[in-house]
């Protein structure tokens, strides 16, 4: 049985993420961790981990980037490795954790999901056709009215794994409106929706002369973010230190 703290336990990810274990033989939630602590949950829930004395094999943090650095703090001081799915971190948050994944294991991904991890691998066979045969890169994402960051952490992976097969050339363009300039080639667009309760739409548009390919994904619950992240933790316990990725628990 793995015993997880949830940071975020509180949020929509967090309650997903308890549904799930509730129903779980193999593991199950000893602390969770989040600004908000009217609700009522199962397990006890603690506002900061300066407060939290619980033990466990592994915390999995939907919460925000603001938490992100005491999170670290804490996994690095209790030793106990970290599953990451909070989107929106910084650059130095990114280069920290690449620095502490030396003394803990960290699980980063931005998506949580079969399918976009899945397609993740497939863009890059794509990208090897359509980009050098001259066709422009564009990514349309689509999310809920409350979401804080732009673009997603999913786009910005989808145009990483692009990136990375042409030695990382290309540059993001999140906005054209103060453009008065042609698109550059060595450019990768993002345009974001922000509305509803949509849960997450992927798509990465190859436009070439007279043909447009278009491969899409559509999360319909946020189920598939947290089946991902329960798996990921199971993957993550007692694991040596090391930066890993979803790729390493969808083979
Ligand atoms: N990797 C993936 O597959 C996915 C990643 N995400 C990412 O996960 C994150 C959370 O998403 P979601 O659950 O929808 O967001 P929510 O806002 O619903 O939940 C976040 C929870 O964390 C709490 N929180 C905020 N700041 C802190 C803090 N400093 N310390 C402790 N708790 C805090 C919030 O409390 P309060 O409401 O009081 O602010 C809230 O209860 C986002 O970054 C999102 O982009 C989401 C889905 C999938
Ligand atoms: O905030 C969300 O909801 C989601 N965030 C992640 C992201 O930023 O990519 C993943 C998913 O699309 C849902």
């Amino acid at each position: 049985m793995i015993k997880i703290i949830m940071h975020g336990c509180n949020g929509h990810m967090g309650q997903v993420i308890s549904e799930i274990v509730k129903n779980d033989e193999s593991s199950t939630i000893v602390a969770g961790i989040d600004l908000n602590t009217e609700r009522k949950n199962d397990y006890p829930v603690f506002q900061s981990f300066s407060e939290c004395d619980i033990d466990a094999d592994v915390i999995i943090d939907f919460a925000s980037a603001k938490a992100t650095d005491s999170l670290l703090d804490f996994c690095l001081q209790k030793s106990i490795p970290v599953v990451l799915c909070t989107t929106g971190l910084s650059n130095q948050q990114i280069e920290r954790i690449e620095k502490e994944s030396k003394k803990v294991a960290i699980l980063k991904s931005a998506n949580m999901s079969l399918g976009i991890n899945t397609l993740l691998k497939l863009l890059q066979d794509a990208a090897k056709v359509f980009v050098p045969a001259g066709y422009d890169v564009e990514i349309i994402e689509k999310h809920h009215n409350q979401k804080i960051d732009a673009p997603s952490g999913t786009a910005l992976a989808l145009a990483d794994s692009i990136n990375e097969v042409f030695d990382n050339e290309y540059v993001y363009k999140y906005d054209r409106t103060l453009e008065r300039e042609k698109r550059d080639k060595k450019e990768i667009g993002m345009s974001v929706v922000r509305g509803g309760t949509i849960v997450g739409e992927h798509e990465v548009i190859f436009a070439g002369t007279d043909e447009v390919i278009e491969i899409k994904h559509t999360a319909y619950s946020k189920a598939v973010f947290g089946k991902g992240a329960v798996e990921a933790a199971k993957f993550l316990a007692g694991k040596a230190p090391g930066l890993y990725n979803m790729s390493d628990v969808i083979k």
